[in-house]
């Protein structure tokens, strides 16, 4: 990939430079931009930017102060990276920087159907929000999926059991799990099964890949002129990600329609999301691209989270065996399912602790300016583009005492929390392009941590030391274990004593 975008540029670079040199001299600087590296002609700063960007963008704060501004070839990226100017972006111009940048490789004929992506807050996305919190995420609804959630819980701890003493990859396990769960409040169907590596590898890397060329350095996103050319095959590649990932929903959507054809009688307490959906007449087309967004959005986020969490457990073990006392203490087995875990603080602090020094989407899904405004005294153009540096915040020692220790107690006690008012912590964003699955994902991690935690006793393959755990992050829109995590569960039978 690297390869092919030097290859572009250099084909490029000559006329490039020349209206490179015209743009200069025909357009009036702004001279109230936010401070930064001096860029290179052509390509500003990309080459700083190519690898680790949310490492090299916290760096750079430490220098220029925390709100900078780079240049990516025709393109200006401002980077926000403390709590105050994080405040100013998703609170005081909230309306101003609510649009998205699209990466090119996802600029395709149904754009306009975008939610996750969905270039500003228009009247489609206003109608993906709207429902989607009012089906799938008000209290209500999450109380209303327990027995669902359970039920695909019970599968995986089944497999578990079947598979003791044998080693497992955590992250194929839950996402087959969260898919199936996500799957079932969709379209009241499973689409995985715990056995069937194939189909679940199949569906895992469609997601990975549509990911992975949201932040695959592309010469189109950097010179826009160039985008119909699609120089590095982004946009087809992406395009058959996507509608290989929408026909795992297109034939039920199609069933869905024919039933309702021919006037079968579904109460309207066995509606599902899709029923929602066509109530609401969404097209299918629509319906594809929402759902493959929700998946997209809502698995690996928490599979990572989760995998994040068990590392970091297994590593501190004095801090597993307090997490794993209070489970005791304050559950029954028989009611893990059933119980409001939002009432046990240390496990919650653990959740928390996770997401913060781990924050699985490092930089906020990138933000556009919509129009023109004032951050920190500066000028943010109309159109450029804006990140919160979620990690650089979680992790600066002026914000977080010993920010690099996992320290679960630093939450205890605190009324800190990432519902989006407290910017020193916003692991799910923030203002009205918020994370609308907070409630979901929690429930999830709670369900799942809680129910392996106090399930099993987990191991690591070859008698490995946790301690020397290898905790390399893999960046990306997700910031990944770079390593899997693989384990031995073994069910633990005393566990009530
Ligand atoms: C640990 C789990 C999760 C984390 C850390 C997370 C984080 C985020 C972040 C940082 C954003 C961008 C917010 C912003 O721009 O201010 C976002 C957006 C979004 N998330 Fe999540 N998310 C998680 C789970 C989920 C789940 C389970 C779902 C749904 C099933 C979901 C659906 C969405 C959607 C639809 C958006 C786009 C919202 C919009 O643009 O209006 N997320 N998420």
């Amino acid at each position: 990939m690297e390869y092919n975008l030097l290859s572009s540029l250099f084909f490029f670079a000559t006329p490039l430079f020349l209206l490179f040199v015209a743009r200069i001299y025909s357009t009036p600087v702004n001279k109230n931009l936010p401070p930064g590296p001096r860029p290179w002609p052509i390509i500003g700063n990309m080459h700083q930017m190519a690898k680790n960007p949310h490492l090299v963008a916290a760096k750079l704060a430490k220098k220029y102060g925390s709100l900078i501004s780079l240049r990516l070839g025709t393109r200006l990226l401002v980077v926000a990276s403390s709590p105050e100017a994080a405040k100013e972006i998703l609170k005081t111009q909230d309306r101003h920087l609510s649009g998205r940048s699209i990466p090119d490789a996802f600029q395709q004929s149904f754009i306009d159907y975008y939610f996750v992506w969905a270039r500003d807050c228009n009247e489609h996305w206003k109608s993906c929000r709207t429902l989607c919190r009012a089906e799938l995420f008000l209290a209500k609804s999450i109380d209303a999926q327990s027995n669902l959630r359970n039920e695909k819980l019970a599968h995986l701890l089944d497999f578990l059991n079947k598979t003791q003493g044998k080693v497992v990859k955590i992250e194929e396990l839950v996402f087959t799990t969260l898919i199936n769960t996500l799957s079932n409040i969709l379209f009241s169907k499973d689409f995985l099964d715990l056995e069937d590596d194939e189909t679940a590898h199949r569906l895992k890397s469609g997601l990975l890949k549509i990911l992975e060329n949201t932040v695959t350095p592309n010469v189109s996103d950097f010179f826009p002129i160039l985008g119909g050319l699609d120089l590095q095959g982004l946009r087809k590649d992406s395009l058959n990600h996507l509608e290989e990932l929408a026909s795992f929903s297109d034939a039920i959507v199609k069933e869905r329609r024919a039933r309702i054809t021919k006037n079968v009688v579904v109460e309207d307490h066995e509606k599902d999301f899709l029923d929602r959906l066509l109530e609401n007449n969404f097209t299918t087309a629509q319906i594809n691209i929402l759902v493959t967004e929700l998946f997209i959005a809502g698995v690996d986020t928490v599979v990572t989270t989760i995998e994040w969490a068990m590392a970091e457990l297994l590593k501190n073990q004095n801090i597993m065996h307090k997490v794993a006392d209070e489970l005791k203490r304050e559950l029954n087995f028989n009611t893990i399912m059933t119980s409001d875990l939002s009432k046990l603080t240390y496990f919650n602090a653990c959740i928390k602790e996770t997401l913060r020094l781990h924050p699985v989407v490092p930089v906020l899904i990138p933000r556009r300016a919509v129009e023109p405004c004032e951050v920190m005294n500066y000028t943010i153009p109309q159109n450029a583009q804006v990140w919160v540096n979620v990690w650089a915040i979680s992790h600066d020692p002026t914000v977080w005492e010993d920010p690099n220790t996992f320290k679960p107690e630093r939450f205890l006690g605190s009324k800190i929390d990432f519902a989006g008012h407290d910017y020193e912590f916003i692991p799910f964003g923030g203002g009205r392009r918020m994370c609308p699955g907070l409630p979901s994902a929690v429930k999830s991690l709670q369900t799942m941590l809680a129910s392996l935690i106090l399930g099993y006793d987990w191991t690591l393959p070859n008698d490995g030391d946790p301690a020397k755990l290898d905790m390399t992050e893999k960046f990306g829109i997700t910031l990944q274990k770079a390593k899997p995590l693989e384990l031995i569960f073994n069910r633990r039978e005393k566990w009530l004593n």
